[in-house]
């Protein structure tokens, strides 16, 4: 007998997932997939390198990838203005920092630190010198004038910034181009997907299932993590409100708009932010978004149920 194995399937270790993937344990889908649980930079790396089979992956790695992999329209990581989790920390105002200040950028982020060099770059016209650093604030301020951090660690500075200043790049994305910002996309190698289109449904239509349990729970959601997280149920409830897990033709609008801005940083190709765009703008076409991928396999995937076991 042919035993199929169960998707392996990428989990974010951020407070910023836990609405994603709440529902998950309450409707037992969380039995049929292989879940593990990484930072973003290990997830990406894992789903590029065929470890995973579908999840979260950093906005940047998509872009550079997007040939190995079919985008999900949802769930995803995103904000319209502040997302408090994505933070330039400062520890003089922004007006102040030098001309060519240290900056650092914290090692799990992919996406927010590609935000925070084009903000510092384009926007407020600095010359940084980078270097990676843990992406905890101490290690991050060292031996630097300001740091990129993301997702609890950013969380937790926001709220207590020890004398730092502290700057939401989603907010200023917002200000600078009137847009979304979208972090992290869900995505399935295509080589999976052809395999198991039916599976991957499957999958897709849980994480909406459970993102839809916990906008219905978000009381509960918020009492659950308040319990073991060091915010209050104030803070995580405002958090939890910011974040979206959708894309809209704003969202993809935005997408497009910082993969066309990305493309003129070294490591990103430009082809690949061109192509990922092009793709986004056929998908975006229209209401039965994923339906009209464009490519038969990609179709099945939504209409076709696998035999299962
Ligand atoms: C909003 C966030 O988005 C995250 C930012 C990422 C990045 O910068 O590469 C990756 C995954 C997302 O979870 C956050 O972590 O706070």
């Amino acid at each position: 007998m042919n035993i199929a194995r169960r998707p392996r399937v990428g989990h974010i270790a951020f407070l910023n997932c836990l609405p994603i993937y709440w529902g998950l344990a309450r409707t037992g889908a969380l039995l049929d997939v292989d879940l593990h649980r990484a930072p973003p930079d290990e997830l990406s790396r894992r789903l590029v390198a065929g470890d995973l089979d579908i999840g979260p992956i950093t906005l940047v790695e998509y872009l550079r990838h997007a040939d190995d992999l079919l985008l999900i329209p949802d769930p995803a990581v995103a904000a319209d203005g502040p997302v408090l989790s994505v933070n330039l920390v400062t520890k003089t105002p922004l007006a102040d920092l030098p001309a060519a200040p240290r900056v650092s950028l914290a090692s799990t982020s992919r996406t927010g630190v590609l935000l925070g060099r084009m903000l510092l770059e384009d926007r407020y016209g600095r010359k940084p010198e980078y270097t990676v650093t843990a992406p905890d604030l101490d290690s991050a301020l060292k031996d630097a004038d300001a740091a990129v951090l993301i997702g609890d660690e950013a969380l937790r500075v926001y709220h207590d910034p020890a004398g730092n200043h502290v700057l939401d790049l989603a907010a200023e994305w917002k200000d600078w181009t009137g847009l979304p910002m979208v972090f992290a996309v869900w995505a399935v190698r295509r080589d999976y997907a052809e395999a198991h289109p039916g599976l991957v449904k499957d999958v897709h239509l849980a994480f909406r299932d459970s993102v839809q349990r916990s906008r219905d729970e978000i009381d509960e959601v918020v009492a659950s993590a308040a319990r073991w997280e060091p915010f209050p149920p104030a803070a995580l409830a405002e958090y939890f409100a910011r974040l979206q897990f959708g894309l809209s033709e704003r969202h993809l609008a935005g997408l497009r708009e910082f993969a066309s801005r990305a493309s003129r940083y070294a490591d990103i190709e430009p082809g690949s932010a061109k192509l990922a765009s092009r793709r986004l703008a056929l998908r975006a076409d229209g209401p039965a978004f994923f339906a009209t991928l464009g490519e038969a396999f990609e179709t099945k995937i939504c209409t076709e149920p696998e035999a299962r076991l």
